[in-house]
């Protein structure tokens, strides 16, 4: 991992452009190189940010992009919400490496569907050996209802870890896009950049 970046906003009218700002960089690189962007894309709150501010990116051209879902409720294949034909490019016997993966964490300290000592019964996800072999992950936490399970995450705490705190790219970037109500009992290294600034 190269290093795990809390970048902290205002609220979440600033983070949503540099997420997506953070997004569009990502892909321009994958593509740059020929070939797709495959993107790992989270439910929950994220949706609505996403909805927003990427369509609002200048000439965004997702033509090449190879879209995948961190987590999803239980279909089966044939349902035409199944996401398994996405998945189906990937195809190859071994670990996909996703160029991004957009994540978000509930105040369980759960990620994807990866929720702490509980069975999955009931949903789909991809689990820690894929997310840690991602090019970038992207954790976006907001609100107050998140501060105190965001500093066990990052600044740790008792017992067992959480899911989210298992997330560490083994190759790729790490990032935490988080608002000040969601920081307000962080203590540890943070940025907090100025209007417009590029991640
Ligand atoms: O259950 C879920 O929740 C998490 C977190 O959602 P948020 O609304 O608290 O941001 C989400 O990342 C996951 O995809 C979803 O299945």
């Amino acid at each position: 991992m190269s290093g795990r970046r809390v970048v902290v906003f205002p609220s979440v009218a600033e983070l949503g452009p540099s997420l997506a700002q953070l997004v569009s960089s990502r892909a321009e690189k994958a593509l740059s190189t020929g070939g797709s962007f495959s993107l790992g894309l989270s439910g929950g709150s994220l949706v609505s940010i996403l909805g927003k501010e990427l369509p609002a990116v200048p000439s965004l051209d997702c033509s090449k992009w190879l879209i995948g879902f961190c987590d999803e409720r239980l279909v089966p294949f044939s349902d035409p919400e199944s996401t398994y034909g996405l998945y189906k490019a990937f195809n190859t016997g071994e670990i996909p490496v996703f160029d991004m993966l957009l994540l978000g964490m509930g105040p369980d300290g759960h990620t994807c569907s990866l929720f702490p000592d509980h069975p999955l019964l009931q949903r789909v996800t991809m689990t820690l050996p894929t997310v840690n072999a991602a090019q970038c992950v992207v954790f976006v936490s907001t609100g107050g209802s998140k501060a105190p399970v965001l500093k066990q995450v990052l600044e740790g705490g008792e017992g067992p870890a959480l899911p989210a705190a298992l997330v560490a790219p083994r190759q790729g970037e790490l990032f935490w896009l988080v608002d000040e109500p969601a920081a307000a009992s962080l203590t540890s290294q943070m940025e907090r950049p100025g209007p417009g600034a590029k991640l």
